[in-house]
C-alpha cells in the first residue's frame, strides 16, 4: 500500500486592495477581495519540503498590488485573468491557477443634487464576483454576484405540497417572497465586455424574480436562471443559491384585529434554501470551471 500526493493548491487568500483612479479631479474607487491559488508541479513541498518550485504567497500578494498599479484594474474578470495568465506564464512548474475576486460597490455621496467627486458610502452589502480558472492552456470564466436582496410584497402562493403527520404550515395563495440571491454564470467567452454584460446579466434577474408569479421559489428560481439563458448567448448555464427569508402573517387577533397579508414578522433563521443549477443542453461542460467553488 502506497500514499501519495492527491490533488493540491496553493495561494494568498482575501488580498484585499483599494485602488483610487485619480487621473480627474473625479476620483473612481475599485474596492476588492482577491485570492490567488496556483496549481502544478508541486509535489516536492509536500513530500520533501523542497520549495523550489513554490512561488510564495507573499509574492502573490505583491503581484496582486502591483498589477493594480502598472494598469487601471478595469474589470474584475479582465484582472483576474491578466493575474492568472501572469502566473501561469511567467513560472514554469505553475500549470493552472484559479483567481477568486469579490467587489464591493460604493455609491457617491450625493451633496447637492451630485454624487461628490471624493467621498463615498456603501448602500448595500451586494457584492459582484468572479472566479477566473487557467487550466490546461484555456480560461474559464465564472460571474456572478451575492446578497442581491429582494422581496415581492405580492404575486406568490405557497400550496399543493405533501401534508404529514408533523405539517403545521397553511397553504397560501398570497405571501411575501424574499431572498438574498446568489448567482454565478459561466461565460462561454473570455473576451466580452464583461462589465456591460454582468450589468445585463443581473438586470435579467431582477426582472425575472419581479415579474414571475411564483407558485415556489423553486419555480422562480429556474425562471430566473432560463431567462438568463434565454436573453445571453455568452452565457452557459447559471447556478443560484437563494434562502427563503420567510415573512410569517403576525396573528393580531389578541387585539381583534384582522391582518389580510399587511403585517409580517421576519424570520432570519431557520430559512429553507432553495439551490439549483439551470444549464443548456448543448454546451460542452466544464468542471474544471467549477471545480472548488460552492456547488451552488
Ligand atoms: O417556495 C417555497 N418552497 C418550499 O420548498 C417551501 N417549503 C416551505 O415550508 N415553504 C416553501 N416555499
Amino acid at each position: 500500500m502506497g500514499i501519495v500526493m492527491g490533488p493540491n493548491q496553493y495561494g494568498k487568500a482575501e488580498v484585499r486592495i483599494v485602488s483610487v483612479a485619480k487621473n480627474t479631479e473625479r476620483h473612481r474607487i475599485k474596492d476588492l477581495n482577491v485570492s490567488t491559488s496556483l496549481r502544478g508541479d508541486f509535489e516536492q513541498t509536500h513530500l520533501t519540503g523542497d520549495n523550489a518550485n513554490v512561488l510564495p504567497t507573499d509574492t502573490q500578494k505583491n503581484t496582486v498590488y502591483a498589477f493594480a498599479k502598472h494598469a487601471p484594474i478595469g474589470e474584475i474578470e479582465d484582472f483576474a485573468l491578466r493575474l492568472g495568465h501572469h502566473f501561469v506564464d511567467t513560472q514554469d512548474p505553475v500549470r493552472g491557477a484559479r483567481i477568486l475576486i469579490d467587489e464591493y460597490a460604493w455609491d457617491r455621496i450625493p451633496v447637492g443634487g451630485t454624487g461628490h467627486d471624493h467621498s463615498f458610502h456603501r448602500t448595500s452589502e451586494e457584492k459582484r464576483t468572479t472566479a477566473v480558472t487557467i487550466d490546461d492552456g484555456k480560461a474559464h470564466v465564472v460571474s456572478g454576484l451575492t446578497d442581491l436582496v429582494v422581496l415581492k410584497s405580492t404575486g406568490s402562493e405557497f400550496w399543493g405540497y405533501p401534508k404529514d403527520e408533523y405539517t403545521t404550515l397553511q397553504e397560501t395563495e398570497d405571501r411575501v417572497l424574499a431572498t438574498a440571491v446568489t448567482a454565478r454564470w459561466r461565460y462561454l467567452r473570455d473576451d466580452l465586455d464583461f462589465g456591460k454584460t454582468f450589468s445585463a446579466v443581473r438586470e435579467t434577474l431582477l426582472e425575472a424574480f419581479a415579474t414571475t408569479h411564483s407558485y415556489a421559489l423553486q419555480q422562480t428560481l429556474y425562471e430566473m436562471g432560463r431567462k438568463v439563458l434565454e436573453e445571453h448567448g455568452d452565457v452557459a448555464e447559471v447556478r443560484l443559491s437563494l434562502p427563503n427569508k420567510h415573512h410569517f402573517t403576525v396573528d393580531l387577533s389578541y387585539c381583534g384585529l384582522d391582518n389580510d397579508n399587511e403585517v409580517f414578522f421576519a424570520a432570519d433563521r431557520p430559512y429553507g434554501l432553495i439551490e439549483g443549477m439551470v444549464t443548456r443542453d448543448d454546451v460542452e461542460q466544464a468542471p474544471n470551471a467549477w471545480f472548488s467553488l460552492p456547488e451552488f
